[in-house]
Order: C-alpha cells, then sequence, then structure tokens
C-alpha cells in the first residue's frame, strides 16, 4: 500500500505520521509546494522508525507519488478563526483542480482523498476534474464533525464515545446536520440514558458546529481530530472494513457531492446507507445541499 500527500502542512503532515503509527502503508510519499517541508516531515517521522511499525518514508515532488494506492490531498491555504470555510473557494479551486489532475496522471487507479476545504466544493470538483469514478473520490465529509458530536456526547453523558452511534451529516460547514432522532448507545436509544434531558443535546450540537473555529482560534488550526478522522477513513480502505463513515461522495440523486453515511473498503466509498430522518431533519439535509450546490455554482 502506497499513501502520497500532496501538501504537508499541519494535517497533512499529522495524517501521515498517525497513518504510520498505526502502519497503513508500506511506503508513505510526502510532497509539498514547500520542498524543505515535505522533507523535514518526511526525516521527522523516519527517524522515529526504530519504535514505529516498519515502511518507507519518502518526500519528494508529484512523480515520487506515481503508483499510489491513495493520495491524500491537504495542500491549500487554511481559514482563520472568524472566517467560513467557504472563502477558501476561490483560494483553493485552481490549485486542487491543478493537483488533482497531475496527481491522476501519475496514479490512474488511485482513492483520491479530499481534506482540503470547503471540503464538499474540493470533493466535487476532484469528482469532476479527476475522471474517476465517484466510488473512488472521498471526501472527509463529516467524519471529523460526528467525530466531535460523538466525543462531546460521551462528554456530557458520561460514556464510551466508541460505544455512541450518532451521525452528522451534510455539508462539512455552517449548514451541518447533527441528526438528533436516531442516536443510540450500542442500540439503547440515547433517551433511555439516566440524566438525558433535550437541552443537553441542543448544547452538545451548538458546540460541535463551533469546535473547529474554537480550536482554530485557541492554537491557529485543527490537527489532532482531522488526523484521527482522516486516519479511520484510511484504515477502512486499507484494511477494506466496509466500515459506516459519512465520508463525502458525489451522490446522483442529489446532483453534488455530500456526506452521508457510507459503507467504506478498499474499493472506495459506496452505497451511501439510507439512515432515517425526521421530516425536521430532512428539511435542513436539503438546505445544506442546497447551500452546497450554491458554492459548487460559483466554482471558475
Ligand atoms: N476536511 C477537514 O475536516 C479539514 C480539517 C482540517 C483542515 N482542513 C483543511 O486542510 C487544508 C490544510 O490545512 P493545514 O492546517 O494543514 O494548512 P497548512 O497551511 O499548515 O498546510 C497547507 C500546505 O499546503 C501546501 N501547499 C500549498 N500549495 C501547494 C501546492 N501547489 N502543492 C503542494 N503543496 C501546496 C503549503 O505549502 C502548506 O504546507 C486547509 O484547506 C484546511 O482548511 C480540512
Amino acid at each position: 500500500m502506497k499513501i502520497s500527500f500532496i501538501g504537508s502542512g499541519k494535517v497533512g503532515a499529522a495524517v501521515a505520521y498517525t497513518a504510520s503509527l498505526k502502519g497503513l502503508a508500506q511506503e508513505i510519499v510526502l510532497t509539498d509546494a514547500f520542498s524543505d517541508k515535505a522533507r523535514g516531515e518526511a526525516l521527522d517521522i523516519l527517524q522515529g522508525q526504530a519504535f514505529t511499525p516498519q515502511a518507507q518514508i519518502k518526500y519528494g515532488d508529484i512523480k515520487d507519488t506515481a503508483g499510489s494506492d491513495i493520495i491524500v490531498i491537504t495542500a491549500g491555504i487554511p481559514r482563520k478563526a472568524d472566517e467560513p470555510r467557504v472563502l477558501l473557494l476561490s483560494r483553493n479551486a485552481g490549485l486542487i483542480a491543478g493537483l488533482v489532475k497531475e496527481a491522476v496522471l501519475y496514479s490512474p487507479d488511485c482513492i483520491l482523498f479530499m481534506i482540503t476545504n470547503p471540503l464538499d466544493v474540493m470533493t466535487q470538483l476532484a469528482y469532476q476534474v479527476s475522471g474517476l469514478s465517484a466510488n473512488r473520490v472521498i471526501g472527509m465529509g463529516t467524519v471529523l464533525d460526528t467525530a466531535r458530536y460523538r466525543s462531546y456526547l460521551a462528554e456530557q453523558f458520561g460514556i464510551d464515545a466508541r460505544d455512541i452511534d450518532a451521525y452528522v451529516v451534510g455539508e462539512h460547514g455552517e449548514t451541518m446536520v447533527p441528526l438528533v432522532s436516531q442516536i443510540t448507545i450500542k442500540g439503547i436509544p440515547l433517551t433511555e440514558l439516566p440524566g438525558y434531558e433535550s437541552a443537553a443535546i441542543d448544547r452538545v450540537c451548538d458546540e460541535v458546529r463551533i469546535a473547529s473555529g474554537q480550536v482554530i482560534a485557541l492554537k491557529g488550526g485543527t490537527v489532532f481530530a482531522p488526523a484521527a478522522s482522516a486516519c479511520a477513513v484510511l484504515e477502512a480502505i486499507v484494511k477494506d472494513s466496509n466500515q459506516i463513515l459519512p465520508v463525502c461522495t458525489y451522490n446522483s440523486e442529489y446532483g453534488v457531492a455530500v456526506s452521508l453515511p457510507t459503507l467504506v473498503g478498499r474499493h472506495g466509498a459506496g452505497p451511501v446507507l439510507n439512515v432515517p430522518m425526521t421530516d425536521c431533519e430532512k428539511a435542513a439535509l436539503e438546505k445544506s445541499v442546497a447551500n452546497i450546490k450554491a458554492y459548487v455554482a460559483e466554482l471558475p
């Protein structure tokens, strides 16, 4: 398994490091517009190899990514705490279209894993310009928002986050939809928990919506939770586990890339699974999809 990173900034480097700790690849290639950055991050990971799973850790340019099984796109300009992710659209669209086309030339059989924001628009763009089938262009989507949702619910109710089934769907952005009606803990409805109160869920949903901005304001960027979330997706692909993750893929029903619970395995993503929703949640998802479509319409 060869995993290459286009962009070795804060997130790219952290995902590569986490992937190396999990032993997800035999070969990891780091690239960046600033080649010294890629080289520095690769050497830093390499120098810990005496105590981590063995892999070839390399740096280079796009040619060195040739024959990759997975290409992770983390290049681009991140947002500031008070900026919406969509502000990055004009900054990142041209850059990402060029990088995706070039990467696929060298790795025509790859799975593209998009992390650059605005995530949904960049996933749609990558699908359009790559020529790859929809199942091979996967955005991190609301996997990170879902991780935050489960983590905050776990903290609120004093339970293990891994026991919680709860999803955030829709846009990885302001109109994300934390699904409240279907939250279960190992199959038991959340409403059965001692101490359950609906106001607490509302507070958690509000916290999830502002979670990213809060971390960016405090430390300049989100790094560890994105790395854990990205590696959950990479692991599902590498281990062909058919795990259900709310990744972002082009959805023919909606006509745009959007995040919904989806099976993820060695073939990539799909099929998308039907999650029961209340009328209110369905309406919020429709609004979120409309928002993504409006942004996609702004693509040059
Ligand atoms: N989808 C998510 O859940 C999620 C989470 C966190 C961050 N992000 C996004 O990931 C992206 C990266 O964030 P970051 O914090 O690592 O930013 P960063 O500024 O630390 O890293 C970006 C890197 O991209 C590189 N780069 C720029 N142009 C390039 C090019 N043409 N070729 C190769 N490399 C190039 C830069 O040199 C830099 O090292 C941003 O768009 C950010 O918003 C997404």
